[in-house]
Parts: C-alpha cells; structure tokens; sequence
C-alpha cells in the first residue's frame, strides 16, 4: 500500500508518478492539439519527437534516482501523450484526488490504475463529469490550497480552461480545514504567450517563502496582490511572458532545498542559486513545447 502524504509544494519528496514519453504518437494533427504551443510547433514542423522526449525524461528520472525518490510510470497505451501525469490526479493530505480531465486526455488516467490500486480505497476521490480539475491548477500551500479557474462565459469554448468553478466548490467542500482561494487565469486558445494554460503555468512556490510568478497570467490584479502580501514582493521573482511561455514557472521541488530546472533558464536559475538553492539543472526544452514541464511531468504521492 501507498500511504499518501502531501501537504505543501516542496516538502521532500519520496514517491511520485512521473510520465512517460515512450510510444507518445506520430505527431498530431492540428485539430487534435488542445493548447497553442503544440499547435505553434507542429505548423512550424519543429514538433518534438518522442526519442528527443525520452531522453529528456529519462535525465529527470536520472535526478529522482540520484535522491532516492521511488518512482511510478504510466503503463504504456500505444501512440498515447501520457507525459503530464500532473494533471490526471493530485494528492492532498491522504487523499487521492482523481482528475476529470480534458476528454482527449481521458485514457491517461488508466495507465496509473495500478497506482491508484495501492491506495486505501476510501482515500480515492472521484466525482461527476460535470466537475473540472486538473492538478496543474491545484496547489497546496500550508493553510492553503490554490486553484487556479477560468470564470469566462465561454468557459466550455475555450480548449485551454481546464479546471471550473465547480471543480473549486468540490475541493472546498472536501477540504473544510483549508483555505481554497482560486484565482481567475487568462487564457488563450491560439496564443501561448498569453496563455496561463494551469496555474502551474504561470505560478509556483520555491522553498519555504518564495515563489515565481507572471503577473500577467492573472486576470484580476487582486489576485495578484494577494500573492505579493502572502509571500512578500522580495520573495517573487517576476517572470516575462516570453518566460512564461519557456515555462519557468514550471520547475519541480524535491526539497525545499533543491529545485529540478530547465538549463537554458539562466536568469532563474542565478536567481534561484542565489537564494541558497540547489539546481538540478537538465534539459527538457522538447517536452516545453507542448505547454508543459517538470511540475507537469510529475504527480507527488509522498513528501516527507
Ligand atoms: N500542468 C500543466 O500545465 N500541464 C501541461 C499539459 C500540456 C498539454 N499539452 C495539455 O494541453 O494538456
């Protein structure tokens, strides 16, 4: 069995679902892509292939052996995207939490069924279709859990709002303890660099007190204020839409110590070491343009 345990973003990590590029498909047809920087790549015929995705994993698989941190794949389902197991589920507290995903994305959550068999069966949370989540939009952080929405009309148009204000009102009702703030993220079907496509995408905590973010990615400028008096705004590091779209705010924390970076992040990851950081530098620019990265390829289980 699986005693889950996840509290917060970056306490040590110690069990985890990390994706997988193998057998991950030919290369999509435009129709079939559901976020824009896909789409972007595969017009510009620079699509990344699945042995360049590979060995990009198989470096972050790498740095997980390096801390002892037991790892589960996705079985393999034939020519299937199965690399962003962050979104299909997400642990909170004890509780596994699974996903209503986008419906192209659906059969991903069979492939870690066999995860999911190794959890008390009572701490298995599923809900009606109705109710939208993905985990790159919740985020766990002390009292708090953040959930990044998108409350536009057009909600059920727009291929890159994952997670409704239903989603939110389920987690609430399941988490009375916390504090469920959701903020309200911008987005765009056709243009990546104004696109906060989940949370993660334009926000995360580093560390004990810090965090990155693109102001930008929120719609509403008191969500971002919230963020500056929670954190502080010495404790930001303000990332471009040109970054954001390089995803880095999308970096992974085995610690609150040592954070997994891309290696061409050279401002952040200065930034990072000079706050007393560890970066475990690799690279994962392939696996970047599909509008995902490191927070993305993984799905914690247990952190200390
Ligand atoms: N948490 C995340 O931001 N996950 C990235 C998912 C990327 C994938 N191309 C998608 O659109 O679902």
């Amino acid at each position: 069995m699986i005693k889950l345990n996840v509290q917060d973003e970056t306490s040590r990590l110690r069990a985890v679902v990390l994706g997988t590029a193998t057998s991950s498909g030919p290369i999509p047809k435009i129709e079939d892509a559901y976020d824009p920087k896909s789409i972007e790549n595969i017009k510009a015929g620079t699509y990344p292939s699945e042995e360049d995705m590979y060995i990009e994993m198989e470096a972050f698989n790498k740095v997980f052996e390096k801390y002892n941190v037991k790892v589960y794949r996705p079985s393999i389902i034939e020519n299937y995207n199965q690399i962003f197991s962050r979104d299909i589920a997400f642990v909170v507290e004890d509780k596994l939490i699974i996903s209503n995903i986008l419906p192209d994305r659906e059969k991903e959550v069979e492939a870690i069924k066999y995860v999911i068999d190794q959890v008390d069966a009572s701490n298995v949370i599923t809900t009606t279709d109705d109710v939208h989540f993905e985990g790159g939009d919740v985020m766990l952080w002390n009292n708090y859990i953040f959930i990044g929405t998108y409350k536009g009309h057009d909600y059920a148009d727009i291929i890159t709002a994952r997670t409704n204000m239903k989603g939110v009102n389920f987690i609430k009702d399941l988490f009375p303890n916390k504090i469920v703030k959701e903020f309200d993220l911008v987005k765009s079907n056709t243009n990546a660099k104004i696109n906060a496509l989940h949370l993660d995408c334009c926000f995360q905590p580093v560390g004990k007190n810090k965090a990155i973010i693109h102001k930008e990615g929120f719609k509403n400028e008191e969500d971002y204020q919230f963020l500056v008096n929670l954190f502080g705004v010495e404790n930001l590091f303000h990332i471009t839409a040109d970054e954001m779209y390089q995803m880095f705010s999308n970096v992974f924390s085995i610690s609150p110590e040592v954070v997994v970076s891309e290696q061409n992040f050279t401002r952040l990851n200065n930034w990072l070491r000079e706050q007393g950081f560890i970066v475990e530098e690799i690279p994962y620019a392939e696996i970047g343009k599909q509008e995902g990265l490191l927070r993305c390829s993984t799905m914690p289980l247990v952190r200390d």
